[in-house]
């Protein structure tokens, strides 16, 4: 059983992302999905199909690490299994984010073919733990946009296992997925994650 208050307190978290991400044009139509941990064994995410700029608490339930819901009757993200595996890799993780924005999107698929992305000589890369200088390279996994999310969970699962230092992803058509200790830390990731996707559009577009 999980605690209810925890549960509130990650609930309202959930929502005020959501009307962050939409007012910035991160979270399009009824696109994204959010989640905020609870404790060990439970998380807090968004019931599928929601418009993220208008969230209740009605579209926020709770799932188990293995994805399945607890005490509901609702329909969990259609993305669960990609936040349980974050959650189940990383014990301090506390928040994963979802997002659909234009130049995630765009950025992915005009690097067809290109399995990941590599960010270096951006000060704003210090704005992820362990990454104290423009020098260092964030290099960001691709992976290929499915609608087959157990296959996507393995994959990312298998990645993440054997890169724990990168912070976030990119499906290719999709989106971005970024997590943090904290859902400031998280948000703080998007941030940052969509400051520097637009640069690399523009450095594309620069002659
Ligand atoms: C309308 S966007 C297509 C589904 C998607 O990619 C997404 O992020 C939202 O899915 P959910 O089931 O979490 O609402
Ligand atoms: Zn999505």
């Amino acid at each position: 059983m999980f605690d209810i208050t925890r549960y509130a307190d990650a609930s309202h978290k959930i929502i005020e992302a959501g009307r962050f991400l939409y007012a910035n044009g991160w979270s399009p139509a009824t696109s994204s999905n959010y989640s905020a941990r609870i404790d060990e064994q439970h998380i807090a995410i968004t019931v599928s199909g929601k418009h993220k700029g208008a969230l209740t608490s009605a579209d926020v339930m709770v799932v188990n690490l293995e994805g399945s819901p607890v005490q509901s009757d609702c329909k969990s993200s259609a993305e669960t299994l990609l936040h349980s595996v974050v959650y189940a890799l990383f014990p301090e993780v506390g928040a994963v984010l979802h997002t659909h924005s234009m130049s995630a999107t765009v950025l992915s698929r005009w690097m067809k073919g290109e399995n990941e992305l590599c960010l270096t000589d951006y000060e704003l890369q210090k704005a992820f733990p362990g990454y104290e200088s423009h020098e260092s390279t964030l290099t960001i996994p691709i992976f290929e946009n499915t609608q087959n999310i157990d296959a996507l969970a393995a994959e990312t699962k298998a990645y993440f296992k054997q890169n724990p230092h990168i912070p976030g992803y990119l499906i290719r058509g999709h989106g971005l997925y970024t997590w943090g200790n904290t859902m400031a830390d998280c948000l703080r990731h998007v941030e940052a994650f969509e400051f520097l996707l637009q640069c690399e559009l523009e450095m594309r577009r620069l002659p």
